[in-house]
């Protein structure tokens, strides 16, 4: 008998999270849903949390604990398997210091898909047409006063989608209904029925060539600043660039000096941010940025799907050792074994 742990808060599914305690070879479930680092990291070394086998780490559990770095790892319980991690996203987990430990962590894909390609849709309409400065425009008392800007469509556009996961391609697919023309790069070229039509090109191709950018590629040393001032300096006069995917992937501040130094970039649509809550008041105080405070995945029918996948990732690891949404990185590895 094992007992499974609690990181962090839950909204949606307090009463499925109880119902665990009924799952074979559960002795108990245990919460930490608030607290600090320097707590937590002393519970652990005291032992309070020994007999833990799975552990749900909710969305918000970054501000709890803080990352789940190699110090965290290796302060986990030897008795524990299972990380089921809240969040399409896992960049604030050490994959390899779990897997050496034969930790298995599951996240949430798919879940986050329409949610995530919403958000980049709205991104890049705002962006395009510069929604922002009307709105500013508007709310100042200034309609009628001030010139509105005219700005462009999306129709007959190429748009450049960088990481064709998941996201990207439910993001291809709404922006074909806008009569855009898809293009991509990835690590690896997709299969054709995955494709879509979309056009495999090279990183540079991608860049110079796309009339909208987005990154919808995930976060890892590999990728931190991908786009940076070189990449900015190569891509379309007058792009468009969205980023629904991880603020690190940008160098903010050359994007920024990039905003400032002519006409390169005609707009940019963020949902993320290089040091979140923080903003770069350079991307704030430019009217040609649309900026949204990283709600990719807010909304109600997204965060009850999304905390369900922990839940029932947690029964599968329970009842026959294996998650239903393990990390990419685990795909050759059987640590369960
Ligand atoms: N804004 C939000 O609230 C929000 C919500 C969900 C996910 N996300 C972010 O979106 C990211 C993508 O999610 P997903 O579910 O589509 O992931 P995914 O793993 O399905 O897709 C990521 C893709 O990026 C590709 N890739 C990796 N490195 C690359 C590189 N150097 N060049 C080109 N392609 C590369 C991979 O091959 C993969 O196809 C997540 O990692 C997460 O950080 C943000």
């Amino acid at each position: 008998m094992a007992d499974v742990l609690l990181i962090g808060d839950l909204k949606f599914v307090d009463p499925e999270w109880s119902s665990l305690s009924s799952e074979p070879g559960v002795s108990a479930l245990r919460e930490y849903r608030t607290g600090s680092r320097d707590d937590f990291l002393s519970k652990l070394s005291s032992g309070t949390y020994d007999n833990v086998v799975a552990l749900y780490r909710s969305n918000e559990s970054t501000k709890v604990t803080g990352p789940f770095d190699g110090e965290l790892i290796s302060k986990l319980p030897p008795s524990l398997r299972y990380i089921c991690h809240n969040g399409a996203g896992y960049d604030n987990i050490d994959v390899a210091a779990a897997t050496r430990r034969g930790i298995q962590i599951s996240s949430t894909p798919q879940a986050v898909d329409n949610a995530t390609a919403d958000t980049a849709v709205l991104c890049m309409l705002g962006a395009l047409r510069l929604a922002n400065v009307g709105m500013d425009i508007l709310r100042r008392g200034q309609w009628g006063k001030e010139p509105l800007p005219t700005a462009h469509d999306p129709q007959g556009k190429v748009l450049g989608i960088l990481g064709m996961g998941s996201i990207g391609r439910n993001f291809a697919a709404k922006a074909r209904a806008f009569g855009m023309i898809i293009q991509y790069h990835n690590r690896s070229r997709l299969a054709p029925d995955l494709e879509e039509g979309a056009r495999y090109v090279a990183f540079e191709e991608l860049l110079r060539t796309s009339d909208v950018l987005s990154l919808n590629l995930n976060l890892s040393k590999a990728t931190e600043h991908v786009i940076g001032k070189d990449q900015l300096a190569m891509m379309k006069e007058g792009v468009t660039i969205v980023n629904t995917a991880r603020g690190k992937l940008m160098d903010e501040a050359a994007l920024v000096e990039a905003l400032n130094d002519g006409d390169r970039i005609w707009s940019v649509g963020l949902d993320v941010f290089e040091e979140e809550p923080m903003v770069h008041p350079g991307l704030i105080d430019n009217p040609r940025v649309f900026l949204l405070p990283h709600i990719g995945t807010l909304t109600f029918e997204t965060r009850r799907a999304m905390e369900l996948l922990v839940i029932d990732n947690i029964k599968s690891a329970l009842t026959s050792g294996e998650l239903i949404t393990r990390v990419k990185e685990q795909d050759n590895i059987d640590a369960a074994k």
